[in-house]
């Protein structure tokens, strides 16, 4: 929790006046919005893109201003969370479900920071099982496709019920042990039929910000940052 709430914070320290803002979802970047709404009352002003129903509701309730992503030209910064970060900054995100409206989001970013605790870096993807976005259609049928990649898949539930992403759509978890080339898997998998996208990111990373349990923050400077 520390160490998330470090990263979190931390990151707010890239957000200057006038700025668009996307705003990412998760538990670590929970600590992000409540900076950022420490900030805002003592006069920091920005507009914001939230990923996510829950981050919408939270920036709202943390006075954040925000802006419909159709009325956005570009995003002058994200942050956002991760599930996996490997050494060459290749992200697993879409543990909380929100990996489609993450991924448009920071496409349209100049930046992104990912806020991270230390557990969440690793040599290799995949030990976190991949979210993929499925349409409702054919999804026992987008689940076999994907089962051929290799992988054991689970459609994700909330409860009893699947669990509906905020596009309507279904999550199917993917678990793949090791994800030794992410960039070819990231096409395979998107180029099944029902899959909308899946939670592999690409070189998006433009800074990683890890909160490690001694308490420091480490600003990791190697990937390939666009
Ligand atoms: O769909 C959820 C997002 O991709 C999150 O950013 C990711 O799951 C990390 O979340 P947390 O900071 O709660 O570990």
């Amino acid at each position: 929790m520390e160490s998330k709430k470090i990263a979190g914070e931390r990151a707010v320290d890239y957000v200057r006046d006038g700025m668009i803002v996307g705003l990412g979802t998760g538990s670590t970047v929970y600590w992000t919005l409540s900076r950022l709404g420490e900030k805002i009352k003592q006069g920091l002003s920005i507009q914001a893109v939230a990923t996510s129903v829950q981050t919408e509701s939270l920036a709202k309730e943390f006075g954040i201003a925000l802006i419909p992503f159709s009325k956005v030209e570009s995003i002058d910064l994200t942050i956002d969370g991760a599930d996996e970060v490997d050494p060459e900054w290749n992200l697993v995100k879409g543990g909380g479900g929100a990996l489609l409206r993450e991924k448009i989001v920071a496409d349209a970013s100049k930046r992104l920071i990912i806020v991270a605790d230390e557990s969440k870096l690793v040599r290799h993807l995949g030990k976190f099982p991949l979210p993929v976005e499925v349409v409702k259609f054919g999804f026992e049928w987008t689940m076999r496709r994907l089962s051929g990649l290799g992988c054991s898949v689970k459609p994700r539930l909330s409860g009893d019920n699947p669990f509906v992403t905020d596009n309507g759509n279904f999550i199917v978890d993917c678990s793949f042990e090791s994800i030794v080339r992410p960039r070819e898997l990231h096409r395979e998998i998107n180029d099944i039929p029902g899959v909308i996208d899946n939670g592999l990111f690409i070189d998006r990373a433009s800074r990683v910000i890890v909160g490690c349990q001694d308490g420091t923050v480490k600003e990791l400077n190697s990937g390939k940052a666009k």
